[in-house]
């Protein structure tokens, strides 16, 4: 079996962040995720890779306590979701918006700390001392009156990691953080999640095998189930399953791929 690695090598001896046990859930009877079964501990960036519709996005909505499990059994921080979740932070992947919508980027970070008190209560200081230095750490603290549909995609992602960090979260979920960013960008956001994974806990889904390479200390393909060891490599079964058709991989360290054709290729070449 071929392998790409990523060299990082996963935390051990760490207290457990998220415990997922014999996890099923869907929609409308229709089962999406089925037996899975996770541990997380602190300190681990863990990336998600799996096919579209494979279940990515349900996953992240079970552990934030949106959607309810079926059967199995969730915990974070040794807690039930509804009371775990206030330590977790969310980036979602769709960060679009109008671009006259009258509300700025100071004002999206401030609803990150929404959880802090009752939505009566005015912010404090603290509350502002943290949004400032959530905007600081995505160095977007000069654009904090910007309206945020007038900010770059990169620059409106940046708004919303910020947005997750003013939460104080112990972990930090982020989905797809690199979809529709320019490749200078990207690189600033590999090294911001960088930073952040030595304080903070990382679950990243991606669909860019380079991002997953570059930034994450191990690796899950999640297909209806988890495939998930702990370890630091891609392996060419991962790849098929998201890429849904033969792949061959070569690694000298930093992953070079070579793919074959697709069928489709073939068969328009004859
Ligand atoms: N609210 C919903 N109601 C009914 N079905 C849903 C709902 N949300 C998602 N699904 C279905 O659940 C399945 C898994 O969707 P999900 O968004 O979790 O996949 P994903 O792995 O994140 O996909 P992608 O890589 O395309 O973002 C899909 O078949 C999708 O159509």
């Amino acid at each position: 079996m071929q392998q790409a690695h990523i060299p990082q090598q996963r935390t051990d001896r760490q207290p457990v962040v998220i415990r997922v046990q014999g996890l099923w859930a869907g929609y409308d009877h229709q089962p999406v995720l089925e037996a899975v079964n996770l541990t997380v501990k602190q300190g681990d960036f863990i990336g998600l890779i799996g096919p579209n519709g494979g279940g990515k996005t349900t996953f992240f909505k079970v552990l934030l306590g949106l959607l309810a499990p079926w059967q199995g059994t969730v915990e974070i921080m040794d807690c039930a979701v509804r009371q775990g979740r206030r330590y977790v932070g969310y980036v979602p992947q769709q960060v679009d918006c109008d671009r006259a919508f009258p509300v700025t980027a100071w004002d999206v970070v401030m609803m990150g700390r929404l959880g802090h008190r009752s939505i009566l209560q005015r912010y404090t200081r603290q509350d502002a001392q943290q949004v400032s230095l959530a905007l600081q750490s995505v160095d977007l603290l000069h654009l904090k009156n910007r309206a945020v549909g007038t900010l770059s995609g990169g620059q409106r992602k940046r708004v919303y990691i910020a947005r997750a960090l003013a939460t104080e979260p112990q972990i930090l979920l982020l989905d797809e953080p690199l979809a529709s960013i320019d490749p200078q960008m990207e690189t600033h956001i590999y090294d911001l999640l960088k930073t952040l994974n030595e304080r903070i806990t990382i679950l990243m889904i991606s669909h860019d095998i380079g991002a997953i390479a570059a930034c994450v200390k191990t690796v899950g393909c999640l297909n209806r189930t988890l495939y998930y060891h702990g370890d630091d490599h891609i392996t060419s079964e991962m790849l098929e399953m998201v890429y849904q058709c033969p792949v061959d991989l070569i690694a000298h360290g930093v992953p070079h791929r070579v793919f074959p054709k697709h069928l489709s290729e073939e068969i328009s070449d004859d």
